[in-house]
C-alpha cells in the first residue's frame, strides 16, 4: 500500500471502533418487479452469507441483477419472499450499520477532500477531536494528506475513489457494500486502487460485501468468491480463496490457488454470459457454444 510519509500518523493503527463488524445472512430471497404477465424476477431463490471480517466478493455477468441485491441489502427495498438479516436482526430498512459505496461518485463537488470525508460525522453534529483524528488517519492511508485542501474536480479518478472510501469508512459502519466501486477507472489506476483497497480491509478487517464483473478484481480482493447467475440471480458456486494477505499483484499472478479458482470461476461464468448473451433460452445458449468450439477447433487446424 502507497502511503504519504508521515511518522505520527504511521505510527497510528486503525482505530478500535472502526473494528466492530457484523454478519449478514440472505435467505432464500427472491424480487420481482411489475405484476402479471409484466411480471420480471431479477432475484430467485438467493442464499448466501457475508461473513464476519471477510470479503466476500460477488461476480455475475451484466444485469443478472447484482445491484438489485444490494439495493435489497441496502434496504433501500424489500425482497418479494425470502428475510435478510445482520447480526440474527432482520433488515428492514436503511442503516448506518450498512454503508454502500456505489459506483457514481457522491463526492460534493464544492467541498474539498478533508470535508467531504468529514461530512458523515459533521451531519451528525460530531466534529468531535476523535472524528478529526479518524478523519486525518484515513485521508493517510488513502494517500491524500497532501490533497486535503482540493476539490474533487481537481482530483484524478483514483484519488476521487480513494476520497470516498475514506468518507465512507469514518462512519463506521457494521458492513461495507461496495457496488462496482473502480469500475470506469483505467486499468492502472484500478490496479493500484485494489492495493489500496485491500490494504485498508486488512488493517480494518470490516466485513465488506464487493461486487464487481472484473474477474482479476474478485480474485485478487476476495476470501471468498459467490459466482453469480444469469439472470434472476442465484448463487451459482461459491468458492473459497485461501491465499494468504496481504496480498500483492505482482504475487498473485503466479499463485497456483488464485490461477486454479481464475480457470473454475471463467468457466462458470462463461456458462452463465453465454445463457444471457442468448436471451436466455439454453437451446440458443447450446448452439452459441457449439458454434464457438467449432471455431476454435477451425482456428488450431489452419
Ligand atoms: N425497479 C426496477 N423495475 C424493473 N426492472 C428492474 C428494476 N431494477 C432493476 N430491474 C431490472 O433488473 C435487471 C437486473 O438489473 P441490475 O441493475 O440489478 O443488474 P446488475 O447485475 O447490477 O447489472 P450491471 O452489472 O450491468 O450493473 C435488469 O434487467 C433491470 O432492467
Amino acid at each position: 500500500m502507497i502511503n504519504d510519509v508521515n511518522p505520527a500518523i504511521s505510527a497510528v493503527s486503525f482505530p478500535k471502533e472502526l473494528r466492530s463488524s457484523g454478519e449478514i445472512c440472505v435467505n432464500n430471497v427472491s424480487k420481482s418487479y411489475g405484476a402479471g404477465q409484466f411480471t420480471k424476477e431479477v432475484v430467485q431463490d438467493c442464499s448466501f452469507t457475508i461473513e464476519r471480517n471477510k470479503l466476500t466478493v460477488m461476480i455475475g455477468p451484466s444485469g443478472c441483477g447484482k445491484s438489485t441485491l444490494i439495493r435489497l441489502l441496502a434496504g433501500f427495498e424489500a425482497p418479494t419472499t425470502g428475510s435478510m438479516t445482520l447480526n440474527d436482526k432482520p433488515i428492514t430498512k436503511p442503516g448506518r450499520d450498512r454503508l454502500v459505496v456505489f459506483q457514481e461518485s457522491a463526492l460534493f463537488p464544492w467541498m474539498t477532500t478533508y470535508d467531504n470525508i468529514m461530512f458523515g460525522p459533521r451531519a451528525r453534529g460530531e466534529d468531535t477531536q476523535q472524528a478529526r483524528d479518524l478523519a486525518e488517519f484515513l485521508l493517510h492511508k488513502v494517500g491524500l494528506t497532501a490533497f486535503r485542501k482540493k476539490y474533487p474536480p481537481q482530483l484524478s479518478g483514483g484519488m476521487q475513489r480513494r476520497a470516498e472510501l475514506a468518507r465512507a469508512m469514518i462512519n463506521n459502519p457494521e458492513v461495507m457494500i461496495l457496488d462496482e466501486p473502480f469500475r470506469g477507472l483505467d486499468a492502472m489506476s484500478k490496479e493500484l486502487m485494489w492495493e489500496y483497497y485491500a490494504g485498508l480491509f486488512d488493517e480494518s478487517r470490516r466485513t465488506s460485501f464487493f461486487v464487481t464483473t472484473d474477474i482479476d478484481e474478485a480474485i485478487f480482493l476476495a476470501d471468498r468468491l459467490l459466482i453469480m447467475t444469469n439472470i434472476p440471480a442465484r448463487v451459482r458456486a461459491t468458492l473459497e480463496i485461501d491465499v494468504p494477505r496481504p496480498r500483492r499483484l505482482v504475487d498473485m499472478v503466479n499463485c497456483e490457488r488464485a490461477n486454479e479458482v481464475k480457470m473454475e470461476a471463467l468457466a462458470l461464468l462463461h456458462e452463465e454470459a453465454m445463457k444471457s448473451f442468448s436471451g436466455g433460452s439454453k437451446a440458443a445458449a447450446d448452439f452459441v457454444e457449439a458454434y464457438a468450439k467449432r471455431a476454435h477447433k477451425a482456428e488450431v487446424a489452419q
